[in-house]
């Protein structure tokens, strides 16, 4: 059987920056990256994207959703979906936590993508445009091998073809 794990992740933008945490446990340890984490049975995506962003930044965000990265394992019959989100319309104030600590705004031009998981520099400047995106990784021989990439115009479009 093969069986798919989904994620949420997020990123809130601010005029050139995104903001990013420092990841002290689990998966992506030591790592910059967004917001997010697995989503729970009964939530729908933006449910577990709204309740992974206030437990680890205390933010309340107007979140879009605007991609999918998957990551095949064939070996495992495995895949993680990460579903992503933005935001330029958050409330409330920043606070670190357990998991993500320091939280940091990066310049769009300066990201620490050398501090990230290697895939990310791949897809993430297209948060930064009005398309949606949905790219797969072939992750079986752990070369992180980027299968497709698909962009969509059509908000609709995207998400009956990433929540199938
Ligand atoms: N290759 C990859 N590239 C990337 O940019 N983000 C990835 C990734 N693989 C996983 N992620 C993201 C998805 C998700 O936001 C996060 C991992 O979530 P976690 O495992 O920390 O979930 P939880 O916060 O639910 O964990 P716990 O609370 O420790 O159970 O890392």
């Amino acid at each position: 059987m093969f069986v798919k794990k989904l994620y949420s992740l997020i990123f809130i933008k601010k005029g050139n920056t995104v903001l990013l945490g420092y990841k002290t446990r689990g998966l992506g340890v030591g790592l910059w990256n967004g917001f997010g984490g697995k989503v729970e049975p009964g939530e729908t995506l933006l449910e577990g994207a709204s309740r992974e962003l206030k437990e680890e930044c205390n933010l309340d965000a107007k979140l879009n959703h605007i991609g999918c990265v998957t990551y095949i394992n064939n070996n495992k019959n495995h895949a993680d979906v990460v579903h992503i989100f933005k935001s330029s319309s958050f409330f409330g104030e920043i606070v670190e936590s357990e998991e993500m600590a320091p939280i940091r705004w990066f310049r769009v031009d300066n990201m620490p993508y050398e501090k990230m998981w290697p895939d990310t520099s791949k897809w993430l400047p297209l948060i930064h445009n009005e398309d949606y995106f949905d790219v797969t990784f072939n992750v079986t021989n752990e070369d992180n091998r980027c299968m497709r990439l698909t962009l969509y115009n059509n908000y609709d479009e995207f998400v009956k073809t990433v929540t199938l």
